[in-house]
């Protein structure tokens, strides 16, 4: 049901919209349904209810009923008009603060709250008596400019909330401008409270006019309801017992003011569909999918890189975090390629500088985090030296980005569809039918409903709305997806099938796929190649099944044995002993040597750390395979270490060769 229809559905629209449209019919036929003027003055006062005058007349002889009809139009002008200036002020000034931000907020904030402090109805009062005498519009004008403050600052504050929110930041780091974001994905969250504002200041101004007018401060000469109640009120109506003077445009007032209230509500609430709408459908779609398969050497990309076949190239990346105390360095001189197609999974204990990485190299990296070294090439351009614009442009054409809360970058109150189409419409596709075909594609490819296209956020399971961020993310087809721990949220049944389906699509649309995850037994399933980081450091990078089959640094090992094997009978795992290095600290030899079953005290803690290839595909740093280091010293150390090591030397043949070059 699209949201008009939703909004003309429910029974608070229909009675206040029904109060409104009577009370407008009133005013707009008047003349049709009364035969008097109401200012004529050619009955006797004070006549009781009859059927010529259904509601009396007045001290000086004037017909109520016809008074009440006229009143209609001017109270429903000044609560429209006063009420819709005052929004518009309120809109414009708060989310120009919020969205501007600095000076420009402190201006505004400085403006809103001198206005607040004003005393309200004095300032009325006194500005409606100096323009007094100038019809009805001195009086909206003047309610118009002491009314909008309020708003102003609950509107500031929500847009400053939503700001933050991270479908508001997607779209500003996908590329839409600044207009687009502020009326697209602010502005549809903000409906409820802009429509609220403007009924309270629409009720506002009504009763502002009732009161100045009932005070004699307004134009008293006109008929509004609320000069209505000045005669009555000055011509001693009660005394007189004729009551129906007074209750006749109290009763206009409170009518309109309940047909506000009521919209009011209505309105809210299509502008959050989780007060609304039918009972969500949560039941997920069911995977088509072949059981996973451990890699085989034939089927994967092989590690052969070079620069100039990578698409994309990490070179000596440095990226810290400037605190207070100190700079925390996060990633410490990383170099990592990935192959056109290629799937590298990222591996590492918690607190590793996985995600810093996945965020630098994308440019979405927030202070105090920053760049202190280093070059990140995606295919031919250098993404750390891009201008916002040429960044803009390339975000998710080029690459995109599937993060571990990336369902929360869905607008709330905007349906999937339209979202999705966002996403490629910023990208210049703006074909109706492209766009459908395309999305409806999309969901097929991720297995979601096409259906679901049609649902808002929340009608959608938590493993449902990662696929669509994943389908956004697949829209544009880049040529790379990074994704850092993209299912972590789920639980483990949907995981595994979001999992595959991302295996399968990039296998299907070639792309290449960086993924983040601490779990290492997963990421030998999916990839061609891991890198494991280790303190901020890629400690090892081999195809997957290499690594499996024979982690050569000890930290890879006992990686792996922290996971449970993919068969064979089920095994207490133990964790690492020990803790990192503090990474705000300069580490002297390897950041590992502290917790390392095979380490050479002598070597690994003094000597620089060095990075070795092990064959055209492997490297790893560590000293167990530093050639200058006597065999002897090296093959006892590896026996420390359960052992182990020597069976993947044997399995690998491991030859230390050439220690790479490492940036400083
Ligand atoms: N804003 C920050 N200020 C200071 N230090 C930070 C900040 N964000 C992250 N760090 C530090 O940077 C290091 C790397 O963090 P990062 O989140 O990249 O690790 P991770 O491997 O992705 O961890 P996880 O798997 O838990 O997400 C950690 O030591 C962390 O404490």
């Amino acid at each position: 049901m699209t949201g008009v229809r939703r909004l003309f559905s429910q029974p608070r629209t229909l009675v206040g919209g029904g109060i409104l449209l009577i009370l407008l019919l009133m005013g707009v036929f008047a003349p049709v349904l009364t035969p008097y003027n109401p200012n004529s003055l050619e009955f006797d006062s004070f006549m009781p209810l009859s059927a010529k005058h259904p509601l009396g007349t007045t001290a000086i002889g004037q017909d109520i009923l016809s008074q009440l009809l006229y009143g209609a139009r001017l109270t429903l002008l000044v609560g429209a008009v006063a009420g819709l200036i005052a929004t518009t002020l309120s809109v414009a000034l708060g989310l120009t603060a919020a969205y501007l931000g600095g000076w420009v907020d402190e201006a505004i904030n400085a403006l809103i709250n001198v206005f607040l402090v004003l005393p309200g109805l004095p300032l009325v009062i006194i500005a409606s008596a100096f323009l007094r005498g100038g019809g009805v519009w001195p009086v909206i004008l003047v309610i118009s400019f002491t009314g909008w403050a309020w708003g102003a600052r609950v509107l500031r504050s929500q847009a400053l909330a939503l700001r933050e929110r991270d479908f508001v930041q997607a779209a500003v780091a996908s590329g839409e401008g600044a207009g687009r974001v502020i009326f697209m994905e602010i502005l549809p969250n903000m409906a409820g409270l802009i429509a609220a504002n403007f009924f309270g200041a629409a009720l506002y101004a009504v009763l502002s006019e009732a009161g100045l007018s009932f005070i004699g401060v307004g134009d008293v000469s006109l008929v509004t309801w609320g000069t209505m109640l000045y005669w009555a009120q000055a011509k001693g109506a009660l005394l007189q017992g004729a009551w129906w003077w007074v209750a006749t445009p109290g009763l206009g007032i409170a009518l309109l003011g309940t047909s506000f209230a009521l919209l009011n509500f209505a309105i809210d609430e299509l502008g959050n569909p989780r007060l609304a709408g039918p009972v969500p459908d949560r039941r997920a779609p069911k995977p088509k999918l072949a059981r996973p398969q451990l890699a085989q050497s034939g089927q994967r990309a092989v590690n052969t890189l070079t620069p100039s076949d990578a698409l994309l190239s990490i070179q000596g990346l440095e990226v810290g975090y400037v605190t207070r105390t100190g700079t925390v360095r996060a990633v410490r001189n990383v170099s990592l390629d990935v192959a056109p197609g290629e799937f590298l999974g990222l591996a590492g204990e918690s607190g590793c500088g996985k995600s810093t990485l996945a965020f630098a190299a994308t440019r979405l990296l927030d202070p105090p985090g920053t760049v202190l070294g280093g070059a990140v090439d995606l295919a031919g351009r250098d993404l750390l030296t891009l201008s916002p614009e040429e960044l803009r442009r390339v975000r998710w054409k080029e690459f995109s980005l599937v993060f571990q809360a990336s369902m929360n970058v869905l607008n709330p109150v905007l349906k999937i569809r339209e979202q999705v189409y966002d996403a490629m419409q910023a990208h210049g596709v703006h074909d109706k039918k492209v766009l459908d075909a395309r999305s409806c594609e999309l969901f097929r490819l991720v297995g979601i409903r096409e259906s679901s296209l049609d649902a808002y956020p929340h009608q959608l399971s938590g493993g449902m709305k990662q696929r669509v961020v994943i389908a956004i993310a697949l829209a544009l087809e880049p040529r790379l997806i990074v994704m850092d721990e993209p299912t972590t949220a789920l639980d483990v049944v949907v995981q595994r099938q979001i999992l595959q389906e991302i295996s399968e699509v990039r296998r299907r649309l070639g792309i290449a796929v960086v993924f983040i995850t601490h779990d290492l037994s997963l990421l030998v399933e999916m990839s061609d190649r891991i890198a494991i980081m280790y303190a901020g450091e890629v400690v090892e990078q081999a195809p997957a099944h290499a690594l499996y089959r024979s982690p050569a640094h000890p930290y890879t090992r006992q990686l792996m044995q922290a996971f449970p094997p993919m068969s064979g009978p089920r095994v207490r795992r133990s964790g690492i002993p020990g803790r990192p290095p503090p990474l705000s600290e300069t580490v002297t030899g390897c950041p590992f040597f502290a917790r390392c079953a095979s380490r050479m005290p002598g070597v690994c803690d003094v000597r620089p750390l060095q990075t070795f290839l092990l064959d055209e595909a492997r490297s790893v740093a560590c000293f167990l395979y530093d050639p200058a280091v006597p065999p002897a010293v090296r093959e006892a150390a590896q026996a420390l270490g359960q052992g182990s090591a020597q069976v993947a030397a044997k399995e690998v043949r491991l030859e230390p060769v050439l220690p790479l070059p490492r940036a400083t």
